[in-house]
């Protein structure tokens, strides 16, 4: 965010106080090689007038663990962290990062006090970056010129929405004829790249214990949306109210990020698969906050 030049002030909070202290020295050092910014660690009461307020604290997964395992520990964390938001009325607008992303918007938006449009999560962006990636390398063209999402939850039950993916408004199958594949081609690498991309961070987390540039840099493409009103269609994690059948719950469709957050759904075409799959995945966020008080 420093980099972005999006803001020119950003507080740290950290529960270990130090952390979040030699944090904001270290990153404040490459301010003078970069972009003019006033970066210190600080408390609630600096966080309360934030035009966006990122969260990113809690538990991390182990090697082998699922996003899910994180809950009930994250839930807890996130838990102190809306207490001390309600204590005072923030007119930004919240983006949860921390994981289980969805579950944990969805706790947010129920008691956070602020309004729903106000707090999303960061949801499928990252593996949506992670997929025009893939894209993009197979296909030797831009990834900025795949136009593929990924929608569900942010974990294991994601669905990649093949059906409408395309490269500048080519059929991804005619894509595939252009550099010389078939159909055979095209439905070995759906699986291979679908499941490359959902694996991507038990990758990543085995190789070395963390993922951080990916999501530094889809947080970073959600704050532009924010900070310059940009209406731009990503696929973040909302409350759901009906759309697709799904409700009561948190997960990512594509939708308009502005200055005012979430500004509403985007309905993406899919296939009557990719449509039970979604329901699919609702299903299983639904299952894992089963007992937790959501205070609603
Ligand atoms: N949504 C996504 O795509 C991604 C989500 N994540 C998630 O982000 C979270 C953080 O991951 P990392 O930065 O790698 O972990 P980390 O362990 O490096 O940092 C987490 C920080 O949270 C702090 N913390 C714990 N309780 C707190 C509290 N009550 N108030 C303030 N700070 C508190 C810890 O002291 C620690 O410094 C994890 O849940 C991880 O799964 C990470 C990468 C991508
Ligand atoms: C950790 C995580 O959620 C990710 O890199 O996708």
């Amino acid at each position: 965010l420093m980099q972005s030049g999006l803001f020119t002030e950003m507080v740290l909070l950290d529960v270990v106080q130090e952390k979040a202290e030699g944090e904001a020295m270290d990153i404040m050092h490459g301010t003078a090689l970069m972009n003019p910014m006033r970066i210190y660690a600080g408390t609630y009461d600096d966080i309360a007038d934030a035009a966006v307020i990122v969260v990113t604290a809690g538990a991390a997964q182990k090697p082998g663990e699922t996003r899910l395992d994180l809950i009930h520990k994250n839930i807890s964390i996130l838990g102190s962290i809306m207490a001390e938001i309600r204590k005072r009325s923030c007119q930004g607008i919240m983006l949860v990062v921390s994981n289980p992303v969805d579950i944990l918007t969805y706790y947010a938006a129920k008691t956070s006090g602020m309004p729903e449009n106000r707090v999303f999560g960061s949801g499928t962006v990252l593996d949506t970056a992670r997929l025009r990636t893939l894209l993009g390398t197979k296909l030797d063209v831009d990834s900025r010129s795949i136009h593929a999402v990924i929608v569900g939850e942010h974990g294991d039950s994601e669905i990649v929405c093949w059906s409408n993916a395309n490269v500048s408004g080519v059929p991804l199958a005619d894509f595939f004829a252009l550099r010389g594949m078939g159909d055979q081609d095209l439905t070995a690498a759906e699986k291979e790249i679908g499941d490359d991309v959902k694996n991507s961070a038990y990758q990543i987390i085995q190789k070395k214990r963390a993922t951080y540039y990916g999501i530094a840099m889809s947080v970073r493409r959600i704050c532009s949306a924010i900070v310059k009103d940009e209406k731009s269609v990503l696929p973040v994690s909302t409350v759901m109210h009906g759309a697709y059948g799904i409700s009561d719950c948190a997960l990512s469709t594509p939708a308009i990020v502005g200055r005012n957050g979430v500004e509403g759904l985007v309905p993406v075409t899919m296939s009557e698969k990719e449509r039970e799959e979604l329901l699919s995945s609702a299903k299983v966020l639904k299952q894992n906050m089963e007992g937790i008080d959501f205070g609603c």
